[in-house]
């Protein structure tokens, strides 16, 4: 049986994570330590023994470094690539550059929970998380998702709301599952997929 392979990983802190502002569609760099945790990825994947066929990523810096960095600690640089809007953050609108304290202080912390982490409602402005799903569902069931099923060993380097989209998918969430999913940067999942695309087993390789 071909190995239904697919990593998904969420970028490496960046420097707007480190200063604490919503970014979204932002294009921010990764910082020292975002730069480090990419490695680490790398470097827990090669661990692994994972070898890929294929990557996609979105078209913000930060998602794209992070994979150029994991592909360089697997000795897989030139990797064929595709960069996608589909794969992109989830759209802050309004908040994006704010302070996210700053908008706990204004608008409450139950608001700005909710714009973060609710499946339906948007920040002023920008995306939902159902939103972000109706652009990167699409996208991983017509291009990522048949090379999987193929056997295509896949690594997908992205953004947290962007994946937590996909993982509602992939893991069956609910709007209220999803609400207390969190992605911490740099740290690859490994699912194994069935023929039928249901999971067969996720590991998270945290820590
Ligand atoms: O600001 C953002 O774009 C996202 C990811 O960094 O933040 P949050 O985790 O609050 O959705």
């Amino acid at each position: 049986m071909s190995e239904r392979l697919l990593v998904l990983v969420r970028h490496g802190q960046s420097e707007w994570n480190l200063k604490n502002l919503f970014t979204g569609w932002k294009d921010p760099d990764l910082t020292e330590l975002g730069v480090k945790e990419a490695r680490e990825a790398g470097r827990k994947l090669k661990a692994q023994g994972l070898v890929f066929d294929v990557a996609f990523t979105s078209v913000l810096t930060r998602a794209q470094h992070t994979l150029d960095l994991i592909l360089g600690e697997l000795g897989q640089q030139g990797l064929p690539t595709s960069k996608n809007l589909a794969l992109n953050e989830r759209d802050y609108g309004d908040l994006s550059g704010l302070n996210k304290d700053d908008a706990r202080k204004k608008w409450g912390e139950e608001q700005v929970h909710v714009w973060r982490r609710s499946y339906d409602v948007p920040p002023p402005g920008g995306e939902s998380l159902k939103d972000t799903l109706a652009r990167a569902l699409p996208y991983y069931v017509q291009e990522i998702l048949p090379g999987v099923l193929n056997g295509k060993r896949t690594l997908v380097a992205a953004h947290g709301n962007s994946l937590r989209a996909l993982i509602m998918v992939l893991e069956k969430l609910s709007p209220e599952g999803i609400l207390k999913r969190e992605l911490a940067t740099g740290v690859p999942i490994i699912y194994r997929l069935n023929a039928d695309s249901t999971v067969a087993s996720k590991l998270d390789l945290a820590g």
